[in-house]
This record gives C-alpha cells, sequence and structure tokens, in this order.
C-alpha cells in the first residue's frame, strides 16, 4: 500500500471540504452515512480550492489523462483536467459508451455496478491518475485502475476527496499510490 504525503495545499483543501460536505444517515439504505458533495459544488470559492489542490496533485505527477469515474468523479475530473491541460477520460456505468468497451463488474458499500471503458480511451504509455470523490470498498476504484491497465495505460495515482479507512478501500486497490483530500 502506497500514500502520497499531503503538502500544504492538500491541507488548505481539507479544511475548506470539511466545512463543505455534508452527511446524509441512512442513505442510500440504512446504516450508511452517505457524504454529499453538493454543499462544495455549490461553493465556487471551496470547489476552486480543491480542484486546485487535485490540479497541483496532477501537475507532480506528470499526468498526461485525467480519467474520472461516473458521476461524482466526472464532477472533478472534468474541471481538474482543463486546468492543467490534460485529457480527460470517462469510466461510465454499464450500456452508455457507444464503442466497442472493457467492461468490469465489481461490489461497492451499498451495492453491485458494472463499470465500461472505451477499449482505444488510453493510448499505451499516457500517465494517468483516475479522479473520485469517495474511496470507501474500494471496489470502484479496484474495477476501474484493471480497465485503465488493460488498456495499457500507466496509472500513477488515485485522488479522492475522502477515504473512508474504515471501509479499508486500500486493500482492494493493491499498488496504486492514494491520495485522499480527507481522511475519515
Ligand atoms: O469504494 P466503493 O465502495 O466502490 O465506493 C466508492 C464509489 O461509490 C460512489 O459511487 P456511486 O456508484 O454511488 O455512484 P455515483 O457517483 O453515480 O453517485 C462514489 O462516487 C465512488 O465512485
Ligand atoms: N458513504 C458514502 N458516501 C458517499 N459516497 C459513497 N460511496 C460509497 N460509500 C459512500
Amino acid at each position: 500500500m502506497t500514500s502520497v504525503e499531503s503538502g500544504p495545499a492538500l491541507g488548505a483543501a481539507a479544511e475548506v471540504l470539511a466545512a463543505h460536505v455534508r452527511d446524509v444517515q441512512d442513505f442510500p439504505k440504512p446504516g450508511v452515512v452517505f457524504k454529499d458533495i453538493t454543499p462544495l459544488l455549490s461553493t465556487p470559492a471551496a470547489f476552486g480550492v480543491v480542484i486546485g489542490a487535485l490540479a497541483d496533485l496532477a501537475r507532480d505527477l506528470s499526468v498526461t489523462t485525467i480519467a474520472g469515474i461516473e458521476a461524482r468523479g466526472f464532477l472533478l475530473a472534468a474541471p481538474v483536467a482543463d486546468r492543467i491541460g490534460a485529457g480527460l477520460v470517462p469510466v461510465r456505468k454499464a450500456g452508455k459508451l457507444p464503442g466497442a468497451t472493457r467492461r468490469e463488474t465489481y461490489d461497492l458499500e451499498y451495492g453491485t455496478a458494472t463499470l465500461e471503458i472505451h477499449q482505444d480511451a488510453v493510448a499505451a504509455g499516457e500517465r494517468v491518475l483516475l479522479v473520485d470523490d469517495v474511496l470507501a470498498t474500494g471496489g470502484t476504484a479496484a474495477a476501474a485502475h484493471n480497465l485503465l491497465r488493460g488498456c495499457g495505460a500507466d496509472v500513477v495515482g488515485l485522488a479522492v476527496l475522502m477515504e473512508l479507512s474504515f471501509l479499508a478501500g486500500r486493500d482492494r486497490t493493491g499498488a496504486l499510490p492514494v491520495t485522499s483530500i480527507m481522511t475519515l
């Protein structure tokens, strides 16, 4: 298991993030405390700080492509890619991509899902940063990582806003370096 050390930008982003995430009890099912990022999305200054921290990380890792996981990961991956001038690759839920795809089914905290990626989404050797809002059980991230590797990508890291450490997501992401702005 590898972890990227957090610098000052990530520390500042953690404070901002903590003030703009809402806990929703028992959603989408009893026993789950859902981490709702809509307050962050609707507050431009706060969103800018968080996107800036992710962009700094992506620059430090010299990434050429940002991969975002549907749906909340898209909301983060697109502005980061735009800020650093990187390509953007959507890792989508099943049945949404029009071209030939690779697919993988996985478990997550509250169900199962299937992810897909276009077979030609990433050229061999691209340095890819995978971006999502939450790392929980790690099923989603592990599936996305496998799909990208299957396309020949060099996945250099996973960046998330929040890591629910009690669900041990890093146990599923293997040697992939993980950066979490906030660990809960
Ligand atoms: O680590 P895991 O247990 O796999 O859970 C993390 C995933 O769960 C959420 O996605 P969800 O599938 O709920 O989709 P959404 O982004 O479309 O709301 C979240 O955005 C992560 O992608
Ligand atoms: N508790 C949680 N809150 C938000 N997104 C999640 N994805 C998996 N678990 C989650």
